[in-house]
């Protein structure tokens, strides 16, 4: 069950890992200019969560009724842990989307991909994150394939962006890096000390506070820079027209919670190194999305650095496998299958 549900949450960020990017850059090329209400936007979906958490509380209230049984399971120390998180997450989607508004989705795929060398050391510091030869293997080679690809950017500053924007969202997208590879261990550090038992139902919690705080934040962000007054003009001027531009909207907010939820529900199944080393693995895949459909250019680099993403997840894995085929004879089942979370529970 722990694997099917690592599985089933690598799937769901894969839909929001390659489809989030995609879809704020198509904002941004034809004709959107909101920055705020881009990273507004990231988190802005979170009342979907409320639907499975209404689900887990019907499914617990059927199979053990009892009257202590609550909508929300959340105390209020891991309220208080997902909150400062939230509000964490508010200003790495700014800066983020600061870098997506200035760069090609493929050059901002290529510098995330920095992010799991923050996500290891942060790891090691907040988590003591043991490392195995595979993945230190898998980080080194990871990183080795953004480095190909750093080989050949300067080529792609966009025809109509002056060299100082150029420059700046380069620095933002590392900053953006930086601080998600700080909070994907400060997740799993929220797990660990939250002194109640940590279920899926409750991860689900910890991603709508977490998303509620962020939003609010982007909200303050939207007000200040007077968004919301311009966000009818904007539409009834975007290239693709209004519709489009509300729809884009509307999906957006629908792919990035696919984002979060897979970020913490693989956190939840293993470890915010896992988190990141998948993460970093569907880089190429969004890079080479964007070549198809924004025909951003493919050089060799990006060939080499997908042959390189592919050959770290590849090690990291059959180092997993090996692990956990040394851990099995000595360990519960369970315990096998959740190594980092001490308290976790495969339950709604
Ligand atoms: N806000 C964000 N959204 C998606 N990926 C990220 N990587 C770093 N920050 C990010």
């Amino acid at each position: 069950m722990g694997k099917l549900l690592l599985v089933i949450n690598c799937f769901i960020l894969a839909i929001g890992h390659c489809g989030g990017p995609l879809m704020m850059r198509l904002y941004f090329i034809h004709g959107g200019k909101r920055v705020w209400f881009s990273s507004w936007l990231e988190t802005g979906g979170w009342p979907i969560i409320l639907f499975p958490i209404a689900c887990a509380y019907l499914h617990r209230s059927r199979i053990q009724p009892s009257a202590e049984n609550k909508l929300f399971l959340m105390k209020p120390r891991l309220f208080i842990a997902a909150a400062v998180i939230g509000i964490l997450t508010g200003v790495d989607d700014y800066i983020y989307a600061y870098g997506v508004a200035r760069l090609p989705v493929s050059t901002v795929a290529l510098i995330i991909a920095s992010q799991l060398v923050f996500t290891a050391v942060f790891a090691f510091v907040l988590v003591k994150q043991k490392f195995t030869s595979y993945s230190i293997n898998a980080v080194f080679l990871l990183t080795m394939g953004a480095g190909v690809l750093g080989l050949n950017t300067s080529s792609d500053r966009p025809k109509n962006e002056s060299y100082r924007e150029y420059i700046l969202g380069f620095v933002m997208t590392v900053g953006a890096a930086a601080l998600y590879g700080f909070i994907l261990p400060l997740v799993e550090l929220t797990y660990r000390k939250a002194k109640q038992e940590i279920s899926y139902g409750l991860v689900l919690e910890i991603q709508a506070v977490m998303c509620l705080f962020a939003t609010a934040f982007s909200t303050i962000g939207m007000l200040v820079n007077n968004d919301f007054k311009v966000i009818p003009k904007e539409a009834r001027e975007f290239v693709l027209g209004e519709t489009k531009y509300y729809t884009i909207a509307i999906m957006s907010a629908i792919v990035w919670q696919c984002f979060y939820l897979g970020v913490i529900g693989i956190i939840f199944c293993s470890s915010s190194l896992v988190s990141g080393i998948v993460i970093a693995v569907l880089l190429p895949v969004t890079e080479i999305l964007a070549v198809i459909f924004y025909k951003e250019s493919f050089h060799a680099e990006k060939g080499v650095a997908l042959a390189l993403s592919l050959w770290g997840f590849l090690s990291y894995f059959c180092g997993e496998i090996k692990q956990s085929k040394i851990n099995k004879p000595a360990l519960h089942l369970l315990q096998s299958e959740m190594p980092s979370v001490p308290n976790c529970q495969i339950s709604v």
